[in-house]
């Protein structure tokens, strides 16, 4: 039987004495996508905090590849194999695409803000491999046209694509996005559905992702984890999960109780 990749542990977190997550565990298997879906405020962000090392849980354990990574700061668990993405665009001003790949590789060297201020050759052997690597996620996901130009000037769905790409170029075990296909047309979802399971097929990263966007969970993802008010109410194969009557109820119940106070 292989052992999970990323394990969560019976993790608890609160918010000013407000149970926020209450009691999840998930274990997600290498190469896996498994998708985290649940109503608005369910706990999903905070999740995603809990694993990176945003927010430290009250209750529980999180292991990376058989390793606890609770109180470590966010920086030391990415060294250790874990990208994010964000809800909101992260990319910087002022740089262009390739600049803002290559700060993913950045965050993770050595040489620095000194190697920097002197030019020293390490820096600069840094700053070859980063680009190197920058060249090759851009044409992995197919924009390496987009190099020279403005991050920020690319649209909002771009964005998210070129984000994904710069934690790729940390070579990763596990990568969270969080709500990836917000800004994507209809047309674009396709292509996204084949762009992550390439992340997970030619990478071998195990990705985890949180989505509104259903059709994309049930389509990418080989397991779905349900949340709703903190508590996991459903866990397995998309088709499983589709059908649950608990997350029938929390998805229905709550669009049938606005439908009937607004009426
Ligand atoms: N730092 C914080 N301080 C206080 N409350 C918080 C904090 N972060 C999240 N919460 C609360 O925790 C609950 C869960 O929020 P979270 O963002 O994790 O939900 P979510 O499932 O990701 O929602 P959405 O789908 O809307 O993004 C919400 O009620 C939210 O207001």
């Amino acid at each position: 039987m292989s052992t999970a990749l990323l394990s969560i542990r019976d993790v608890s977190v609160g918010f000013g004495g407000v149970k926020v997550l209450d009691g999840i565990s998930i274990d997600v298997m290498p190469g896996e996508i498994r998708g985290l879906i649940g109503p608005n405020g369910a706990g999903k962000t905070t999740l995603l905090n809990v694993i990176c090392g945003i927010h430290a849980p009250h209750q529980g354990d999180v292991l990376l590849d058989g390793t606890s990574i609770v109180g470590l700061k966010p920086s030391r668990i990415a060294g250790l194999g874990l990208g994010r993405t964000f809800q909101t665009s992260q990319l910087f001003r002022g740089m262009t695409v390739l600049e803002n790949l290559m700060t993913g590789l950045h965050r993770r060297t050595t040489a620095g803000m000194l190697g920097a201020a002197f030019n020293l050759a390490s820096y600069r052997e840094e700053e070859e491999r980063a680009e190197e690597a920058a060249r090759k996620a851009l044409e992995f996901i197919g924009m390496a046209d987009f190099a020279e130009r403005p991050g920020t000037a690319l649209s909002f769905g771009q964005q998210r694509v070129i984000e994904i790409a710069r934690t790729l170029i940390g070579d990763p075990k596990v990568v969270l996005l969080d709500e990836p296909a917000v800004g994507l047309s209809i047309n674009r979802l396709a292509e996204f559905d084949t762009l992550l399971r390439r992340i997970r097929d030619e990478k071998g990263v195990t990705l985890i992702l949180i989505e509104h966007v259903i059709r994309l969970v049930m389509d990418v993802c080989d397991q779905v984890t349900v949340l709703s008010s903190g508590r996991r109410i459903a866990d397995g194969p998309p088709d499983q999960v589709r059908n649950d009557p608990d997350v029938i109820e929390a998805y229905l119940g709550k669009e049938l109780r606005a439908r009937h106070s607004a009426s």
